[in-house]
């Protein structure tokens, strides 16, 4: 099991692991928090040469694409194995190939789980029986797409009940709405791939929380999978579910990167 753990920001998932840890009284694995000066935090840290001075067994990112770019290609040329929340930021080709190489140079682990989503060990099987389409659907409440280019694309404050306002591919909803659709990556990267998979995005009054659902069909048959994960109290934009896929995947000493096994 790991012993040190360390976590890239703090906002809504950061204290959500911090707190886990707490319960599971294991408060002492957190060894050092990266969060920019001034930002409160246990055991803080303000530069990746810091992190890694605190020999972290792996890293927790739950901070975004921008820290990805910053922190992860060092840290996993130092060997230490990294679990990302911001998955989509292997949308970007010339990233996701800095960060294999940082791998290869290093030896630390990119590791990639399921996060705010689940379903992806079916997802997994399938692509070897045999997947022809993947669609993720993602609803979420008006105020959640709130400081995102929804409000470019329709009113927020419509009273429609639902407004899809976004479908693509996988690699294309990740570029776009970076803090909303991590998942598409996982699940692109479990099934048939960040370009075929198709994704929706719609803002609806029907939910009050975050609601994923995962359609395929192919050789192997059909599947459906839904799930409605609570929105972290401190971000509306955030299923909380995603603080503990991370810090499973930390406890679990890496064993749990499902997305990984289709890279
Ligand atoms: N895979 C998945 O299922 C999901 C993934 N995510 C990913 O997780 C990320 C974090 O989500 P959440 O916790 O809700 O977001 P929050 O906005 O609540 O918290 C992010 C924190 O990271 C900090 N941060 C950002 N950049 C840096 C940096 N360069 N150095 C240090 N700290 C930094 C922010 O600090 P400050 O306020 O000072 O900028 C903030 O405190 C999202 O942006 C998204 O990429 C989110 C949901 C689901
Ligand atoms: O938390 C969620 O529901 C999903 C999410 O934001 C993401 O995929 O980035």
């Amino acid at each position: 099991m790991t012993e040190r753990i360390g976590l890239i920001g703090y906002g809504a998932i950061g204290e959500e692991i911090a707190a886990a840890l707490d319960r599971l009284g294991e408060r002492d694995k957190l060894v050092a928090t990266l969060v920019r000066p001034r930002r409160a935090a246990p055991n803080a840290v303000h530069d990746a040469a810091a992190l890694i001075a605190a020999r972290p067994d792996v890293v927790i990112e739950c901070a975004g694409h921008q820290a990805v770019r910053d922190y992860v290609p060092d840290l996993l040329a130092a060997g230490i194995d990294c679990i990302l929340s911001s998955v989509g930021v292997l949308a970007d080709a010339a990233m996701a190939a800095r960060l294999d190489q940082a791998e290869r140079a290093g030896g630390g682990r990119l590791l990639l789980p399921a996060g705010a989503i689940a379903g992806l060990d079916g997802l997994v099987a399938a692509a070897l029986a045999g997947i022809d389409t993947v669609t993720y659907t993602s609803y979420k409440p008006p105020h959640a797409w709130a400081g995102t280019p929804a409000e470019q694309s329709i009113d927020l404050d419509s009273p429609i009940a639902e407004q899809v306002f976004f479908e693509g591919s996988a690699r294309e909803a990740a570029a776009a709405y970076p803090k909303n659709a991590n998942v598409s990556v996982a699940i692109g990267l479990a099934g048939i791939g960040i370009d075929r998979t198709r994704v929706r995005l719609v803002s609806s009054r029907k939910v009050d929380d975050p609601l994923g659902v995962i359609e395929a069909a192919g050789a192997f048959g059909r599947f459906r999978f839904d799930i409605l994960a609570l929105a972290s109290p401190a971000n509306p934009k955030t299923s909380a579910l995603t603080g503990y896929s991370l810090l499973q995947c930390a406890r679990l000493g890496g064993a749990w990167p499902i997305a990984k096994l289709a890279r």
